[in-house]
């Protein structure tokens, strides 16, 4: 099957800094990939990428289909009702699902004559990716659509994201700063670092993939891949690539996700990448 997004060699430079470089990934179709790094590390300017947003400076971006953004600055107009919103963006797509957008928003309880700049934080963030959605995308992208939400508004939109991904073909690439946001809902995961792809991949062979090794403070696990150690009085924590060591003096166990990313986050020459021929659907 062919991939939903595919960038090959990306690099982005505004003049002098690059803030992408050398980046290659791929998505398979119908994943919910989640895009987590660092601030600074190119979250934004791979989804304008992606979507077009800007020219690349070296590599290439290739989307399966249509896409769909919605910014971190959500593009809403707050004097705007909600069902203005969707006449302009009836007006604007050509592939356009009224009725699905009028029956998600009920769903939702957002009502149709409320102008955008009254509705919660939650709200607002309903409506840009019920717009984003009635568009009939392949491809959705959303930057950080869980930003300055309480949890359970993060819980509400996330539920709602997948709701859409059961509903149909749709993948999704989404960027978010709080991993434990993600676990539940995403199954790919794409770490960005300083402007360099360090992880992608899927979730589930990932984790089954790594270990988290605790053991005494002189012991060095032999031929443990490490990605990064951790000291806290007399344990040592690592996380390494690969199955657990023979030692009896190490307990090793799965990692979560948040600790996965930790782990690349805190090592920042470390590397998870698959070739691309390995990415499977
Ligand atoms: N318009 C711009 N002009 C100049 N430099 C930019 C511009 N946009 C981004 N950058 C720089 O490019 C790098 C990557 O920025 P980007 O916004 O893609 O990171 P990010 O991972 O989305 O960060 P955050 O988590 O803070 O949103 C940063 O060093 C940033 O300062």
């Amino acid at each position: 099957m062919k991939p939903a997004l595919e960038v090959t060699g990306l690099g982005v430079r505004y003049r002098r800094t690059w803030a992408l470089r050398d980046c290659s990934l791929s998505v398979p179709a119908g994943r919910v990939a989640a895009l987590v790094g660092p601030n600074g590390a190119g979250k934004t300017t791979l989804m304008h990428a992606a979507v077009g947003l800007l020219r690349p400076e070296t590599g290439s971006v290739r989307v399966a289909g249509e896409v769909a953004f919605v910014a971190q600055d959500k593009p809403l107009y707050d004097g705007f009702t909600v069902a203005e919103m969707l006449a302009f963006g009836r007006r604007l797509n050509r592939r356009w699902d009224d009725g699905a957008a009028r029956r998600r928003l009920a769903g939702l309880g957002i009502p149709l004559d409320r102008k955008v700049g009254r509705l919660s934080g939650g709200q607002q963030a309903q409506v840009a990716v019920t717009l984003a959605v009635a568009a009939c995308p392949d491809l959705l992208v959303l930057d950080e659509p869980l930003a300055n939400l309480d949890p359970l508004a993060r819980h509400d939109v996330m539920r709602s994201i997948m709701a859409e991904v059961a509903g149909r073909e749709l993948t999704v690439l989404l960027s978010s700063h709080v991993v434990s946001d993600l676990e539940e809902t995403c199954d790919w995961l794409i770490l960005l670092n300083g402007g360099r792809l360090q992880v992608s991949g899927d979730i589930e062979e990932l984790l089954d993939g790594h270990h988290v090794l605790t053991g005494p403070e002189q012991a060095s696990p032999a031929g443990a891949d490490a990605v990064s150690v951790s000291r806290t009085g007399r344990q040592v924590t690592m996380l390494v690539r690969g199955g657990p060591p023979l030692d009896p003096r190490w307990q090793a166990r799965r990692p979560g996700l948040d600790e996965l990313v930790m782990g690349y986050l805190r090592s920042p020459e470390s590397g998870a990448l698959p070739g691309l021929a390995e990415v499977r659907a």
